[in-house]
């Protein structure tokens, strides 16, 4: 049984139309794949699920009712990972995200420290503990892995095993193969 269905998107970033007919089908658990050159509309579609740029034409359905009708209802589902990381700066890491999700990053040393002395990579790092921190039913990922390095893919690796394993479901946009069972993938 389908948990969210698109069908037949279409989607304009300022005057142009990015993405027209796109249609797929996740199931509780389940892992989709954007991929698509630089531009093709991954970030706008990731947008478009979160309900942050609007929809030209065709239907998004959770449980087979719409999904955006109640946006409220339809944000507090999501775990938004964007491609700029919304960390605050001036705040410690454990000051925004609880200590147990930061050794979940493997960040506890970095926790007292403001946030601005953390490197790109520790950076998305805490952005990826603030999703896994609180059960949402869909994460949004916007090239998740980009700029991690390889033990801390396998932790985003293992965090994504366990939101799926609790009925979860993750769309992530990427360049590079996210070695996880059973994805499926949306070229765009
Ligand atoms: N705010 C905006 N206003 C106008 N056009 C935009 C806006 N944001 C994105 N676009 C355009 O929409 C198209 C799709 O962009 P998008 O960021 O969704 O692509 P992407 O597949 O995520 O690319 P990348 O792999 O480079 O991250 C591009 O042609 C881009 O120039």
């Amino acid at each position: 049984m389908h948990l969210l269905t698109a069908q037949k998107l279409a989607i304009f970033r300022g005057e142009r139309l990015v993405l027209n007919g796109v249609s797929f089908a996740l199931r509780p658990g389940g892992i989709l794949l954007l991929r698509g050159a630089n531009g093709a509309g991954k970030s706008s579609l990731l947008r478009a699920l979160a309900g942050l740029t609007p929809l030209v034409s065709g239907d998004l359905f959770w449980d087979d009712l719409p999904a955006l009708a109640d946006r409220e209802a339809h944000a507090a589902r999501i775990g938004w990972l964007g491609h700029q990381d919304a960390v605050k700066p001036a705040l410690t890491p454990a000051e925004q995200v609880p200590r147990s999700a930061l050794t979940l990053v493997g960040l506890e040393r970095f926790a007292d420290l403001p946030t601005r002395f953390l490197s790109a990579g520790q950076k998305r790092r805490l952005a990826i503990a603030r999703v896994a921190a609180t059960p949402k039913a869909l994460w949004l990922l916007d090239e998740p892995t980009t700029g991690l390095d390889s033990a801390s893919i396998e932790r985003f690796l293992a965090l994504c095993s366990a939101q799926r394993a609790r009925g979860g479901m993750i769309i992530a946009s990427t360049h590079t193969p996210i070695d996880l069972p059973n994805t499926e993938v949306l070229a765009l």
